[in-house]
């Protein structure tokens, strides 16, 4: 692994759109990633704060999910830098930058097929606490890992469904599932990207309800990539706007949505007459 990077945020932190007294929790200088010719993520330099919700929006192939996953680590920039508190990981992988506070909801790949739905929160709830698979801690701590596992999946609207396969569970329900994971693990910034994609319309407003809650813990930021302009007016403290991966609009929701760029390249484009 790529021995840790102790450089400092430059002294003025990338700051784009409302400029909170805080300093940001996340923040990317110049992040950029090419595939071939294409240029995925183009220069994007963004500040995220603590009690901030900013979604990033953007036609199909703007570069969001790829952003995603060069802030996550899941995927190396071509040039830029990703800073978590203050600190350069941007030679960190995914797994020391979820350490450091990145959590992020994985399209389901982070869930365990074969095992029940509460033993796949209590395992990120052991992973959290940092008891791993010792036995005594096992032993010691047990009710309480489990009852811990229990309240995030009954913020997700699953104690039901506790002893379910992951496997046999519908689209919705495992990314509920994968939201009560993200939750147990208690990152300071929390990245959803289309956290409602394929849900079933009854399943939706619990998810949505739960993302207001964690942005009502001010103490967190998050990132929502989302498509659905109800929801961003729903969630947005602030927008993002890619284009073409690049960054071409920030701001408070009412001034991003009016700008001309957003109308003709993305709201035109997708929104119902
Ligand atoms: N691994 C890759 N190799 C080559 N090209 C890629 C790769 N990943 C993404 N791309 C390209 O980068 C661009 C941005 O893709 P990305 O998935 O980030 O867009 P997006 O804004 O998330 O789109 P959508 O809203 O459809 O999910 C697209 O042109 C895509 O084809």
């Amino acid at each position: 692994m790529a021995p840790d990077q102790q450089a400092a945020a430059p002294a003025a932190a990338p700051s784009t759109g409302p400029a909170p007294a805080l300093a940001p929790a996340l923040a990317t200088e110049g992040l950029t990633v090419r595939f071939g010719g294409h240029v995925a993520v183009d220069a994007v330099t963004a500040a995220f704060y603590p009690g901030t919700l900013t979604v990033i929006v953007g036609p199909n192939g703007a570069g969001k999910t790829t952003y995603f996953n060069l802030v996550s680590g899941q995927l190396a920039a071509s040039a830029g830098r990703v800073f978590v508190n203050g600190r350069d990981v941007s030679r960190l992988g995914a797994a020391r930058r979820t350490r450091l506070g990145i959590g992020r909801a994985f399209q389901l790949t982070n869930l365990f097929p074969h095992l029940s739905v509460l033993e796949n929160v209590r395992l990120a709830v052991q992973s959290r606490a940092g008891i791993g698979m010792h036995m005594l801690s096992l032993c010691s701590s047990h009710r309480e890992v489990i009852a811990r596992a229990e309240h995030y999946l009954e913020r997700v609207a699953m104690a039901a469904k506790r002893d379910a396969w992951v496997g046999t569970l519908s689209h919705g329900d495992q990314r509920k599932l994968e939201v009560a994971i993200l939750l147990a693990l208690e990152p300071d910034i929390l990245m959803f990207d289309e956290p409602t994609a394929g849900m079933s319309v009854d399943e939706v407003p619990v998810v949505l309800d739960l993302i207001h809650q964690v942005k009502a813990a001010r103490n967190r930021t998050v990132l929502l990539v989302e498509h659905k302009m109800d929801v961003v007016r729903a969630l947005a403290d602030r927008i993002v706007v890619l284009h073409n991966g690049a960054l071409v609009a920030d701001g408070k929701p009412a001034e991003v949505m009016r700008s001309t760029i957003v109308q003709e390249a993305y709201l035109g484009a997708t929104e119902p007459a």
